[in-house]
Order: structure tokens, then C-alpha cells, then sequence
């Protein structure tokens, strides 16, 4: 079953030149009422949009060895090629990278190591991969500086109003791409388990044609999220969620896996400062906006309160890096030896005794 127009909202972005007033208004429904948006219109050139298509199937039409020699196991910064047979990727295959020139600055926390290089494919077997990919992050990091200024203003703050929440330095914000691959499997198998985004926002590339992205609606129905060529679907995430203290929503979502062709999908993950702890930013929201959330509740029987927790009182970049050596015990073993104990305490998992080189 295919979504309905009506319920996929398409914000033009390009309305912002013409019409500030209206483009705000809509985004501002969009997001209180619904916690995703697709863009359309963006800044972001076509030929960008299609290299990075075209640059994601070749990526992982790669030999393995040549994945494999980006394993994400060998860096400290979670960037890297992750092969599919993992908890959380039992089919699909994954790459990721931030940005470049990243590497954690002398005498900073352990948790800034999560900011650092990739592993990059040869370029001899892939001549210019590396520079398409750091083509499109760019423009999406100046896609994302722009947007947030559009959703402070959407929610009531003046343009820079969540700017207490990111690195002052902009060469140093805490975004990373993330490029997926789900192969054809039998009907309803899980691409990717139901979980909100647990950053700011993300950008999401519908990279082809194939459909299995699902967003949960209120009424707790799966809203099919059509690939619509050329938009970005944005993602309200956790971080988000917290800090406008229910004003939008982090919207629960899902990959059910292709039954036919291959589903390619590219995540920009718009993250907070590493050395920010939520409990201690501060917002005040106008009455209006704060109205608009209490119809929703209402109309949803939405109770959710947002006590402050043991991970809001702690550095951004901890939790993140917490919830991240949960999930890859390689790289805890081996670039994280203080804190490895601590999340292993029988050791290294069996199965990856014998990935240790
Ligand atoms: O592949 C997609 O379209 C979504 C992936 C996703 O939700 C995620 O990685 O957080
Ligand atoms: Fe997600």
C-alpha cells in the first residue's frame, strides 16, 4: 500500500526566498504535528544528489576485500565499512564517514575520539569516490546549518537559538553520512528494526527506487515512506525531542527489506556538541507553539513527560560513545582499554576473538 499525498508532508524549501512568513508556518505544522518533513527544492544541485546515488551502488558494488580493507574495526571513530551479519545489521551492509580533517584535539576527553578520520576505499579501485562523497557531505552540512536556523525560527527562538547546543567551531560539529545497502530478502524481513534517531536531525537520501522505509503514525499504523526523487526526508531525533521537551517528536521508523531489486539509502546524522549535557540548555518556547503541542497531545492521548535522566546530565559525546562501544566490542578492545572492562566484562565476545589483527 502506497502513502496517500495528504500524508507525506513536502515542504518547499526554495519558499523561504519568496515567502519566510508561510514557509515557517508550514514547517512549524509539520513539525509539531508530525516530526518529519520532506524537502523539496533544496540548495542541494541535482548532479550532487545523483554522483552521490551513483557513488553509494558502486561503493558497495566493490570486491569484499576492498570493504573490508575500510573495516570500521580499524579506527577509533566509527567510520568505516560494517559487513551485514551484525546485531543490528543482520542484512544490511553499511558505510560510514564524517569529516576529514577531524581528528581529536590533544588533551580533550576520551569521548572526542568519536570525531575522527575514515577509512576510505582505494582510489584506485574507486577514482573518485572519496571526492564525491565529501562533495555531498558539504553541501548537506551547509544544508543542515541553514535548517536548523529555520527550525529554531519554526518553533518560536530567534534563527541562532540552538546554536548553545553545537560546537562553536562548525568545522568541528558532530555530523557523519551513512550509507546503507538492503539486499533483496523474502517478504517482511527486517531491513532495520523500529527505533527513533537518537541525535538532532537527520537527512535522509532515498538513493533508489525501492521502497521499505516506514514511519509510525499516532494511530500506531506504518505510513509508508515513498522514495520521492529529489527530496530529503528530514527526522526529528531524540536530542530534539528532549531539549523542545515534547514540542516535536522523535518519529519511530523502520526498514522492511526489498523483495525485489536492491535498497540503497544515505543517512546525514545531525549530532549536539560533543561536551554539551542536555539538562543544563535551556529554551523558552512561546505560547502559541507550546498550545499547538498540547492540542497534539490531546487528540493523541500523548501523556509522555521528559524527566531529566542520568545521560542528560552527561557530556553528549559519553553517551554516544557509551551506546557505540555496546555495539562494537572490536573497537572497544582495541582503541578504548580503559573503558573496554567496563562494557566486557568476560572479555571479547568469542566470535570476534579471531578478528583481533
Ligand atoms: O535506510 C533508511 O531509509 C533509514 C535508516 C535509518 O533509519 C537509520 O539508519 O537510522
Ligand atoms: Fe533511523
Amino acid at each position: 500500500m502506497s502513502a496517500t499525498h495528504s500524508e507525506i508532508p513536502l515542504l518547499d524549501v526554495s519558499l523561504a526566498q519568496r515567502n519566510k512568513a508561510a514557509f515557517i508556518a508550514q514547517l512549524r505544522e509539520m513539525l509539531v504535528n508530525r516530526g518529519f518533513v520532506y524537502l523539496q527544492k533544496t540548495p542541494v544541485p541535482t548532479e550532487i544528489i545523483d554522483k552521490m546515488v551513483d557513488s553509494t551502488a558502486k561503493f558497495f558494488a566493490l570486491p569484499t576485500d576492498a570493504k573490508e580493507a575500510c573495516d570500521m574495526n580499524y579506527t577509533a571513530h566509527f567510520n568505516g565499512y560494517l559487513r551485514k551479519g551484525s546485531v543490528e545489521n543482520p542484512t544490511r551492509e553499511q558505510f560510514n564517514y564524517g569529516d576529514d580533517n577531524a581528528d581529536p584535539l590533544e588533551g580533550t576527553p576520551e569521548y572526542h575520539k568519536i570525531h575522527g578520520t575514515t577509512p576510505w576505499p582505494d582510489d584506485a579501485l574507486f577514482p573518485g569516490c572519496r571526492a564525491a562523497m565529501r562533495e555531498y557531505y558539504n553541501h548537506l552540512k551547509n544544508l543542515s546549518l541553514q535548517f536548523t536556523e529555520y527550525v529554531a525560527e519554526a518553533l518560536g527562538l530567534d534563527p541562532d537559538g540552538f546554536e548553545p547546543l553545537f560546537e562553536r567551531d562548525v568545522s568541528r560539529r558532530q555530523l557523519r553520512c551513512k550509507l546503507l545497502r538492503y539486499p533483496t530478502c523474502p517478504p517482511s524481513t527486517t531491513g532495520f528494526v523500529p527505533h527513533t534517531d537518537s541525535n538532532f536531525l537527520t537527512y535522509l537520501l532515498q538513493a533508489s527506487s525501492e521502497p521499505g522505509l516506514e514511519i509510525r503514525k499516532p494511530s500506531g499504523e506504518w505510513l509508508p515512506a515513498t522514495p520521492i526523487p529529489g527530496t530529503f526526508i528530514v527526522l526529528v531525533g531524540r536530542v530534539l525531542e528532549k531539549v523542545t521537551q515534547g514540542l516535536v517528536k522523535a518519529p519511530l521508523h523502520r526498514v522492511v527489506s526489498p523483495t525485489q531489486g536492491t535498497r540503497y539509502s544515505v543517512g546525514f546524522f545531525q549530532g549536539v556538541a560533543m561536551d554539551t549535557r542536555i539538562a543544563e540548555v535551556k529554551f523558552e518556547f512561546p505560547q502559541e507553539v507550546v498550545d499547538m503541542k498540547r492540542a497534539r497531545q490531546e487528540r493523541e492521548g500523548d501523556t509522555t513527560e521528559y524527566p531529566v535522566t542520568e545521560n542528560d546530565r552527561m557530556p553528549a559525546g559519553e553517551v554516544v560513545l557509551n551506546f557505540k562501544l555496546k555495539a562494537h566490542p572490536l573497537v572497544a578492545y582495541k582503541f578504548y582499554p580503559t573503558l573496554f572492562p567496563k562494557f566486557y566484562p568476560d572479555g571479547l565476545p568469542e566470535r570476534y576473538a579471531s578478528l583481533v589483527h
